[in-house]
């Protein structure tokens, strides 16, 4: 592929940070915000945000059955946060009949560390990375359980204790935090707030080698 553009989903969540991260990384960054922008892209970022509030207004925005289309198609999608809960097939702790967008065959439990404590940091280890990734949570969820084809990138083993009794096996003292599922990849956190850009150029990678 030619240089790909990559497009973030714009309706909601830090839009600027994300273009600022991907611009970093010597990407092409571009808002969608309407079906036609959606079809102009090689690749998508879903932000953080309000994942109930996300689904809506992609729904009021036309945007909602082409974002599937495209994902079921195999655009390459970095969801983060709230875009890691869109993307997820399946979910808990969501709102009644809340709908995602699907793909990446994982279950994800919304606001899993607690709602008590509404933001916390951690150092991450990453194979891809020699140094630890510094990641910021905010009412952030984690990954409950992977499908087979669900590579795990990274794990969070602390943070608010407030998380670790509330779900999955009791003896699991540690949490998924970022996957990859082929094309898709997603993290609990949000990478575009710590002027790290190393995951979106893992993502531009991704969308090149595509
Ligand atoms: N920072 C975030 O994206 C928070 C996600 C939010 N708790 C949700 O359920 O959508």
């Amino acid at each position: 592929m030619s240089e790909p553009v990559i497009g973030v989903f714009a309706l909601q969540g830090n839009v600027r940070e994300h273009l600022a991260m991907l611009a970093e990384v010597g990407v092409e960054g571009k808002p969608v915000r309407r079906p036609s922008e959606l079809d102009a892209v090689d690749g998508l970022v879903l932000p953080g945000g309000e994942s109930t509030t996300m689904g809506k207004l992609a729904r009021s925005f036309e945007l909602f059955e082409p974002l599937r289309k495209r994902i079921a198609d195999g655009m390459p999608v970095f969801g983060t946060c709230a875009g890691m809960i869109m993307l997820a097939e399946d979910i808990t702790g969501g709102i009644a009949g809340q709908e995602t967008l699907g793909g990446l065959d994982v279950t994800v439990r919304r606001n899993a560390f607690g709602r008590q404590v509404d933001s916390f940091e951690a150092d991450l280890d990453f194979a891809a990375f020699s140094t630890p990734y510094h990641a910021v949570f905010i009412r952030a969820p984690w990954v409950e359980r992977v499908g087979r084809d669900v590579e795990v990138l990274s794990t969070v083993s602390e943070g608010p204790d407030a998380g670790w009794d509330r779900a999955g096996p009791e003896a699991q003292h540690s949490r998924i935090v970022a996957v990859r599922h082929d094309r898709l990849l997603a993290t609990s956190f949000h990478p575009e707030m710590t002027g790290d850009a190393r995951l979106h150029g893992y993502f531009a990678d991704l969308v090149r080698d595509h």
